[in-house]
């Protein structure tokens, strides 16, 4: 029996923008994967998180993939709270979906390059596939990584996207000092921030 195959789309998203939501459709058309489901983090590990409470975060993530049918959006990283670690989320969605589907968990070269020091990366592998798709920011070759992990290593499966060098750094830096983010947020998610004076925005349209 061939199992459907569900992209999982992790992040911070704080905020999200238009180079997230083109890996997952780059991802979703390549692998063939039946939906997207985006999981915003509730606390993401290795990182700090400031601007946006974890509850816009998820709303903002809602606002920017309502208009693709193939997108749906999950809050059970916000349901289980403490750090969200991609392990359980995995486990969790094999427990809830059962063995009827296989999980391709899509993000930037600039993770595969740090799965080394995520919590049980080779259980990660085993469990499903990780997809990296191409960043403009030197993190591209991930042959390295992918040689690494030996046998597992062949659940690292790249996609060459158009690179876009869009990073939520940058647009929390550009609403807060007035510079256009237009064409690099989607517009309900820039009113939303403007709407609830997330990160200081300062941009007027
Ligand atoms: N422009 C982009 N091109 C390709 N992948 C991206 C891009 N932006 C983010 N990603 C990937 O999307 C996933 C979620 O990213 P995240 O929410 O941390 O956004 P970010 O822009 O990297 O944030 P920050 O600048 O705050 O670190 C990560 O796997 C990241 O590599
Ligand atoms: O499980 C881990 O150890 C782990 C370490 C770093 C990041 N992640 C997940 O990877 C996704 C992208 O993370 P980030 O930092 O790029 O927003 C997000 O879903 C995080 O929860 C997971």
């Amino acid at each position: 029996m061939e199992r459907v195959r569900l992209g999982i789309m992790g992040g911070t998203f704080n905020p999200i923008h238009l180079g997230h939501l083109m890996i997952a459709e780059e991802a979703r058309q390549v692998f063939d994967l039946e939906q997207v489901l985006f999981i915003p983090s509730y606390m993401t590990p290795n990182k700090e998180v400031h601007g946006a409470t974890a509850q816009q975060r998820l709303e903002m993530t809602r606002l920017a993939t309502a208009d693709n049918p193939y997108f749906m959006v999950s809050d059970l990283e916000m349901h289980r709270q403490g750090p969200s670690y991609t392990v359980d989320t995995i486990h969790y969605l094999q427990d809830h979906y059962g063995d009827r589907y296989s999980f391709y968990f899509i993000s930037g070269t600039d993770t595969i390059q740090d799965l080394h020091n995520w919590n049980q990366p080779e259980e990660i592998l085993r469990l499903c596939h990780v997809i990296g798709a191409t960043r403009p920011d030197g993190t591209a070759g991930i042959d390295p990584v992918i040689e690494s992990f030996g046998d597992l290593g062949k659940h690292i499966l790249r996609l060459p996207v158009p690179t876009m060098d869009i990073s939520s750094t940058e647009l929390r830096r550009r609403l807060q000092t007035g510079r256009s983010v237009r064409y690099m947020i989607p517009p309900p998610v820039l009113d939303y921030i403007r709407k609830n004076g997330i990160y200081q925005c300062t941009v007027q349209n």
